[in-house]
């Protein structure tokens, strides 16, 4: 893992996941712009104290694969167009992020030339070296998987100190909190409780794969302005999913 920066800074290269539906705020589908806005001024805040972000983006406010096959498309196809549509919500955060003068690149795990680069592992560990954010979109590039396994994979790869999953609810519980209202929720989880419990905060195959290699990943609200930073700096916001639990405050 990178190593994480002095004792202001307790990380130093993180990996970000956003849901799509978290760029459409209030509205069902599509990009509301304040929202983008505000998400990029946080960014902008953690990249001002020294912090490498790489950045994962849902796509789920314009296309989901499952969506589009319970409608009658083929799988693979909606899929596809699920791909896509994380490529338009990281050209749309890539202009936020500019226009807040934060350098940032898109890499896409399908090619686009002249719209957006393609990932390359060791381009993306420059650019974030040097301090820009790395927006990695399309996915895994395949079907049948997800924005949080794409998140957990490139995490992985550029070596993070933790995987960030940001979304609409405090944390991982022992039930859907949006289900069961007297859920409780976790500040930590080992890997292997969300799996055998098979919590529905992210699929099993992300669970998985962090798992499998000891990426500590934490699941936190981005709903409330300042949440970015508040999750940063405050280790007992949110749940944090890791091999074992960790008894030091
Ligand atoms: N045990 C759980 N703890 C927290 N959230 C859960 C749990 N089980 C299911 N969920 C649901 O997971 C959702 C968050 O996951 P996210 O990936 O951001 O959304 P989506 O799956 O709609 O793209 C929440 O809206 C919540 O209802
Ligand atoms: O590696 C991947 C990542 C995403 N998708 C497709 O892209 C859609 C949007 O991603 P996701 O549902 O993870 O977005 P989020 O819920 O985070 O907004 C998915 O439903 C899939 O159809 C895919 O096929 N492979």
């Amino acid at each position: 893992m990178a190593n994480t920066a002095d004792s202001t800074n307790k990380y130093k290269r993180i990996l970000l996941k956003l849901s799509g539906e978290a760029l459409a705020g209030s509205k069902s589908f599509g990009i509301d712009p304040a929202v983008l806005d505000r998400m990029a001024i946080e960014i902008g805040q953690l990249v001002g104290i020294g912090i490498q972000i790489g950045l994962v983006i849902g796509g789920g406010n314009l296309f989901r694969g499952k969506e589009l096959s319970d409608a009658g498309l083929d799988r693979v196809s909606g899929d596809h167009m699920g791909m896509l549509a994380t490529v338009m919500n990281a050209i749309a955060m890539r202009d936020a992020l500019e226009r807040s003068n934060i350098a940032t690149v898109v890499m896409s795990s399908i090619s686009m030339t002249g719209v957006v680069d393609d990932y390359d592992r060791r381009k993306a560990m420059r650019h974030l070296s040097k301090g820009e954010v790395v927006i990695f979109a399309a996915g895994t590039g395949n079907p049948f998987f997800t924005t949080d396994s794409a998140a957990c994979l490139r995490g992985i790869e550029i070596d993070a100190d933790v995987v960030f999953k940001a979304t609409n609810v405090d944390g991982v519980y022992d039930s859907d909190p949006r289900k069961n209202p007297k859920a409780v929720r976790y500040e930590q989880l080992t890997y292997n409780e969300a799996l055998e419990k098979k919590l529905g905060v992210m699929d099993l195959t992300a669970i998985c794969l962090v798992r499998d290699h000891n990426m500590p990943v934490r699941v936190f609200n981005m709903n409330e302005p300042g949440a970015l930073v508040k999750v940063i700096t405050d280790r007992s916001v949110g749940t944090t999913m890791l091999e074992t639990i960790d008894n030091v405050k």
